[in-house]
């Protein structure tokens, strides 16, 4: 094994897993990932990656359950660190999972700002619970929160970070669906608001389509595709590009009446 920083890239030569101690940002891309192999005991669930995310970029990741998706993202988040191959991330990233984490023993406003250096700043996250809709709810406890509810102060805990990265596993899927589509909108928002990268997990398809830039569809590892999304926003499922290209994503998943995927 060899490993040697070079200039502000942490580089890592190896067939081991290791553990990559320093992820400083590099001007110019929010994500590079080189490499990357996660193995679990023989199982290889992530296979030799590359993945790029420029700054201020909106990527989805599709795919199977299972095939790796929340890997990377919590390689991404620092979560995991028993790789093979580089990653670089902003030191400024954030996650908010489908289950809101919240610590039922602090009331709301205490959730986000919890983990920041210093006193708690009821001010700041006052504020990011405004920009996320509930400024009324800080001074409740997270158990009196409905399920939208919860999610946005998971968010707003995010935020508040101001994260050049933020990194969202399956936000939604636990929301009903009015909820779910009021979500969206409001991380579409904030996206084009604090102009940070983000990387959503998602198994919606249509979601995907609604809010990314670019959408990558895992499969057994790998990134198997990659497709630009070049409608304007906001975007309306009724158009026929927007159809086309959500199809054509089902096509990959294979999950269409009739088809396999090409992958
Ligand atoms: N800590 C672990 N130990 C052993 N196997 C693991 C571990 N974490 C994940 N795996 C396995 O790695 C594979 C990929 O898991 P991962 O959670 O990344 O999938 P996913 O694509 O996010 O799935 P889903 O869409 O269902 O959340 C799964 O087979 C899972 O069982």
């Amino acid at each position: 094994m060899a490993a040697s920083v070079q200039r502000n890239l942490t580089v890592v030569e190896t067939d081991a897993p290791v553990r990559v101690s320093e992820r400083p940002k590099v001007a110019g891309q929010a994500v590079r990932v080189r490499g990357l192999t996660r193995r679990f005991g023989e199982r290889e669930v992530l296979k030799n990656l590359d993945v790029d995310i420029a700054p201020g970029e909106f990527v989805a990741l599709l795919g199977a359950s299972g095939c790796g998706k929340s890997t990377l993202l919590r390689i991404l988040a620092d979560l995991d660190r028993e790789i093979i191959g580089e990653v670089e991330v902003p030191v400024r990233r954030a996650v908010a999972f489908q289950a809101p984490r919240l610590m039922p023993w602090k009331k709301v406003w205490r959730n986000v700002v919890l983990g920041l250096p210093g006193r708690p700043d009821r001010a700041r996250a006052l504020a990011a619970l405004e920009e996320v809709g509930i400024g009324q709810r800080a001074d409740v406890w997270p158990k009196v929160l409905s399920g939208g509810e919860a999610q946005r102060t998971s968010l707003a805990r995010a935020l508040v970070r101001e994260p050049d990265l933020l990194l969202l596993d399956e936000p939604f899927a636990a929301l009903d669906a009015l909820t779910r589509i009021k979500a969206q909108d409001l991380v579409g928002e904030l996206w084009q608001r604090h102009g940070c990268a983000i990387l959503l997990v998602t198994h919606d398809v249509e979601e995907a389509v609604l809010l990314a830039d670019r959408v990558l569809v895992m499969k057994d590892g790998i990134i198997a595709h990659e497709e630009r999304i070049d409608l304007p926003r906001p975007r309306d499922v009724a158009d026929p590009v927007f159809a086309r290209t959500r199809g054509s994503l089902l096509d990959w998943l294979g999950v269409r009446h009739g088809t396999h995927g090409n992958a």
